[in-house]
C-alpha cells in the first residue's frame, strides 16, 4: 500500500539505495515523496532500516545510490546544497545529544550556529539569537531552566532542549531519530504531544522513527512501515490492518534470531555519534 505522489513535495528521495561497508543493504532502492506540514513516523522493527533512511535524508548517512531533493535546494549533490538543507533541516536525537555541562540555553544556541560562519560562532551570539533561543525555551516550558546545566535536567526535560535547539534552526523540516526510545511512557507521550504540536503551529515536516505501533498510530498523519530495508507499508494510520503489520512486524528470513540481537548490539554502540553541530561547539 503506498501513498500517491503529489505535485509540491518539501522533499524526495529517488531511487535511494544504502549499503554499508561489509554489504549490508540497509536500505533497497526506494523512493518517497514528503508533503510540506505533515508528520511522518518510520515505524519497523530493529535492524528495518529507519534511522538508516531517516539520517539519509540530511546525509549524515551518505546514499550509495540515488538522490535526495529539496524542493528549496534541489538535489544533495555539492556541499553548498547540502550546508543550505541542513540549516533547515533540524535533528532531534533518541540521546539528545547536548553538552551536559552547558546550560539549557547554551545548547540551544548551537541550533542557531547554522547561521553563521565558523569565526563569527567562536564569538558570543547576537542578541537577536538569545531572543530566538529563549523563546524556543520558553515554547518547549523551560523558560526558567534556561540557564540550568543540562545535567541537573531530567530526561523529559533534556529531549525538550533537544526539540527547542532543533526549533532554533528555525527548520523547515525535523528528523527525529527515536526521540522517545529513552523515555518512560507518560514522558514519551508528552515529548511526542509537544513534538507534533510545534511542528503543527510552524507548519514543520516532521520524519519521526518510533518503534512503538501505538505512539505511530496515534501521532502520525502518514506511516511508512519498513522491514528488511524496503518500505512494506505507506499510508494513512487509519489503513493499518493486520494484515499490514505482519508485513511490518515479521522477522526477515535473512536473520535468526541471534543474528538480530547482534544487530542490535552492534547498532547501539556505533550509532548515536555525536551530532556534528555538538562536536563542533565541545571544540569551540
Ligand atoms: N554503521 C553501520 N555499519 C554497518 N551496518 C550498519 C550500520 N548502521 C546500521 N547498519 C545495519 O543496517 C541495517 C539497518 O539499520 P538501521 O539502524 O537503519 O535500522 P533501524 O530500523 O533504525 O534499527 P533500530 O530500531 O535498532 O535503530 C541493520 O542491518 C544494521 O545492522
Amino acid at each position: 500500500m503506498t501513498c500517491t505522489k503529489t505535485p509540491h513535495p518539501i522533499l524526495s528521495i529517488e531511487n535511494l539505495g544504502i549499503t554499508y561497508p561489509g554489504g549490508i543493504e540497509a536500505i533497497r532502492s526506494t523512493s518517497i515523496q514528503f508533503q510540506p506540514g505533515e508528520f511522518n513516523v518510520l515505524l519497523g522493527l530493529s535492524g528495518a532500516g529507519k534511522s538508516s533512511l531517516l539520517r539519509a535524508l540530511n546525509h549524515l548517512v551518505k546514499p550509495t545510490s540515488g538522490n535526495v531533493i529539496s524542493a528549496e535546494f534541489g538535489a544533495l549533490n555539492n556541499q553548498r546544497i547540502l550546508r543550505q538543507h541542513r540549516r533547515k533541516t533540524a535533528m532531534v536525537f533518541q540521546h539528545h545529544q547536548l553538552i551536559l555541562r552547558h546550560s539549557a540555553l547554551k545548547n540551544v544556541l548551537m541550533g542557531r550556529l547554522g547561521y553563521y560562519s565558523f569565526w563569527r560562532s567562536l564569538l558570543p551570539m547576537p542578541q537577536d539569537s538569545l531572543k530566538i533561543a529563549l523563546n524556543c525555551l520558553d515554547r518547549v516550558g523551560l523558560a526558567d531552566k534556561a540557564l540550568t546545566r543540562v545535567d541537573q535536567l531530567s530526561g523529559g526535560q533534556q529531549q525538550r532542549v533537544g526539540i527547542a535547539r532543533a526549533l532554533a534552526q528555525q527548520p523547515t523540516i525535523i528528523l527525529a531519530d527515536e526521540p522517545v526510545a529513552s523515555l518512560d511512557p507518560s514522558t514519551s507521550e508528552k515529548i511526542l504531544t509537544l513534538l507534533k504540536k510545534i511542528c503543527a503551529e510552524d507548519g514543520i515536516t516532521a520524519v519521526v522513527s518510533l518503534h512503538q505501533l501505538e505512539y505511530a498510530k496515534r501521532f502520525a498523519d502518514r506511516i511508512i512501515g519498513l522491514s528488511d530495508a524496503q518500505i512494506v507499508f505507506d499510508a494513512a494510520p487509519q489503513q493499518l490492518d493486520n494484515k499490514q503489520l505482519a508485513l511490518i512486524y515479521e522477522q526477515p528470513a535473512s536473520l535468526t534470531k541471534d543474528e538480530t540481537s547482534t544487530d542490535i548490539e552492534r547498532l547501539s554502540t556505533q550509532k548515536n555519534l555525536p551530532h556534528k553541530t555538538a562536536t563542533q561547539l565541545e571544540i569551540a
